[in-house]
């Protein structure tokens, strides 16, 4: 299987505090894979990593076989690897079609003068009205975006995320701050995009049942470091990931 992101011996500290220590992984293209570790295991700062957030101490990226360390958040995009938050210009005085359809417009760049062909501009609209449908937010189309709920806005975040086609998502606990029910709407987009199959998708999340659910790979950290990685069902019976973290964990979510 081909990687689409590798790391070698990804390292950062803050101040004398290693955050992410000599983390060397592949990501395999058009494969979902989970960052699991407990807080504090630098499962953010990896993703601030990747998407140039953040520069490493020491070691590289490469993103399709180019080395990307130096690149900025925005190339880095523009290569192709994308993150909710980097994108969530969301401008909560305009409704949540005009939201993703600036979203859709500045994936084609598009200049405002071209949108006096109305052609155009229904075109983008439509675009954006699809994937609206696909995060199953639709029905808020024509709603302000500051009226949303907070799952909405995360809803509205992907889809925006979505418009600029990348080949890699990175999701950072996108169901994080929710309520209950608005959890398996999220759940059902994420596996919706999954199931497309073209995308490779980055997720942290520290709900298992989920990873589960959804990863072919699953990585841990701990204190930094890579503990261990491979399928579900190989991390669920590893005894270091067991006795270090899932055991507590899983005490926990089924008590
Ligand atoms: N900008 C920063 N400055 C100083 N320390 C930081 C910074 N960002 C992260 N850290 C520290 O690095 C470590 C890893 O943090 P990180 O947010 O990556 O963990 P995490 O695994 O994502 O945790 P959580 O599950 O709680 O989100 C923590 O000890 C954190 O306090």
């Amino acid at each position: 299987m081909e990687s689409v992101i590798k790391t070698q011996d990804l390292t950062i500290a803050f101040g004398g505090h290693v955050a992410v220590d000599g983390i060397t992984v592949d990501i395999p293209e058009k494969q979902f894979t989970s960052v699991i570790g407990p807080n504090g295991a630098g499962k953010t700062t990896f993703f601030n990593l990747l998407s140039g957030q953040l520069s490493p101490k020491k070691g590289s990226i490469t993103f399709n076989g180019e080395d990307i360390t130096k690149l900025s958040p925005t190339k880095r995009t523009r290569k192709g690897i994308g993150r909710s938050f980097q994108i969530t210009n969301v401008f909560p005085n305009l409704t949540v079609l005009e939201n993703v359809r600036l979203a859709v417009q500045s994936k084609n760049k598009v200049r405002f003068q071209m949108l006096r062909h109305f052609s155009a501009y229904k075109q983008f609209e439509n675009r954006a009205m699809e994937l609206l449908d696909q995060v199953l937010l639709a029905d808020k189309a024509h709603s302000l975006a500051n009226h949303l709920a907070h799952g909405e806005k995360r809803k509205l975040e992907i889809a925006m995320l979505l418009a600029l086609e990348t080949q890699v998502l990175l999701l950072d606990e996108p169901t994080a701050g929710m309520s209950l029910e608005e959890v398996p709407a999220i759940l059902d987009v994420i596996r919706r995009i999954k199931e497309q199959g073209d995308t490779t998708i980055v997720l942290i999340e520290h709900k298992m049942d989920m990873i589960l659910d959804l990863s072919d790979q699953v990585l841990v950290l701990f204190h930094g470091q890579l503990l261990a990685h491979g399928s579900p069902e190989e991390i669920m019976n590893n005894e270091t990931v067991q006795s270090a973290y899932l055991g507590g964990l899983y005490d926990e979510s089924s008590a």
